[in-house]
C-alpha cells in the first residue's frame, strides 16, 4: 500500500514551545525547521510513501520542505492540529479519494526510513491505527486505509483517545524513531542519543553539553 502522509507543522516562531529553557528564542525556530526537515526528509525516502504533505502557514518551512519535495498545504482553517489535519487530508483526498492517509508529527528527529516502513506496513492491515509515542501518553502516528475517515484526536491523552475513537494500537517492537517525538530538552537529548538526521545534529550541536 503506498500511503500519503499529512505532517502538521506549527509557524516556527511559535513551534516547540517547550524547548524554550533548552533553546533559547533565537534558536529555538531553527530547531523546530530542523525538526521537520529530518521528519520529511525519511518519510520521504520511504518505499511505503507516495507523498508527503505538510500543512503549515510558515512561509520558511513550506520554502524548505518543498525544496526537499513535500507538497504544503496552507493550514486554512487555523483551528489548531486536528483542524489542520482534517484539512490536509480532505486536500490530498480531493486528487484521490480513496488514497491512504497518516498522520505523522514534524517533531521525529531521529525517524529512520525502515521503522517508518514497518509502522506503515503493520497499520495497512487494518482500517486505522496508531502508533504511541515513545512516552506512552500520545500519538506520533495515526493511519486511515483506503476510504477510511482520519478522525484525529491528537493532543493530551491522545493514544487513550485514538483507542476510544476505534483505532487500532500497533504494538510494534524496536521502532523507537518513530515513537520518540521531542517536546523536552530530556526528549531532545534521547533523540540525540538515538541517533537525529543532519538538519537537527546541525542545529544541536552547540545547544547541548554532555551532562547539561
Ligand atoms: N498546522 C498546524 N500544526 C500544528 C498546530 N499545532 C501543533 N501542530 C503540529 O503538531 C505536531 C504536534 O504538536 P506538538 O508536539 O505539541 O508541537 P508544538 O505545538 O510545536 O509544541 P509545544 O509548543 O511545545 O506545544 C507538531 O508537528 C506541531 O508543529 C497547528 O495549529 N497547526
Ligand atoms: C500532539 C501530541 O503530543 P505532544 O504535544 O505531547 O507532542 C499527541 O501526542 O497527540
Amino acid at each position: 500500500m503506498l500511503w500519503t502522509l499529512v505532517i502538521p507543522l506549527k509557524p516556527l516562531a511559535r513551534a516547540k514551545s517547550r524547548l524554550s529553557g533548552t533553546a533559547a528564542g533565537g534558536l529555538r525556530p531553527g530547531l523546530a525547521l530542523a525538526f521537520a526537515q529530518d521528519t520529511v526528509a525519511a518519510a520521504l525516502a520511504c518505499p511505503a510513501v507516495r507523498d508527503v504533505a505538510v500543512v503549515t502557514d510558515d512561509a520558511l518551512a513550506a520554502r524548505e520542505l518543498s525544496a526537499l519535495g513535500a507538497r504544503i498545504v496552507p493550514d486554512e482553517p487555523q483551528g489548531g492540529l486536528n483542524a489542520a489535519l482534517a484539512h490536509g487530508t480532505a486536500v490530498v483526498r480531493t486528487a484521490r479519494p480513496e488514497s491512504p492517509v497518516a498522520a505523522l508529527n514534524a517533531d521525529l528527529p531521529a525517524l529512520r526510513t525502515p521503522e517508518l516502513f514497518r509502522v506503515l506496513e503493520a497499520a495497512a492491515e487494518f482500517p486505522r491505527a496508531f502508533l504511541a509515542d515513545a512516552a506512552a501518553i500520545g500519538t506520533t502516528l495515526l493511519a486511515a486505509g483506503p476510504g477510511q475517515e482520519l478522525l484525529p484526536a491528537f493532543g493530551p491523552d491522545s493514544r487513550a483517545r485514538h483507542a476510544a475513537s476505534g483505532a487500532v494500537e500497533l504494538a510494534l517492537d524496536a521502532v523507537d524513531s518513530v515513537r520518540q517525538d521531542v517536546d523536552t530538552g530530556a526528549d531532545l537529548r534521547t533523540a540525540l542519543a538515538l541517533g537525529v538526521g543532519p538538519h537537527t545534529a546541525a542545529v544541536a550541536a552547540g545547544l547541548l553539553t554532555p551532562g547539561s
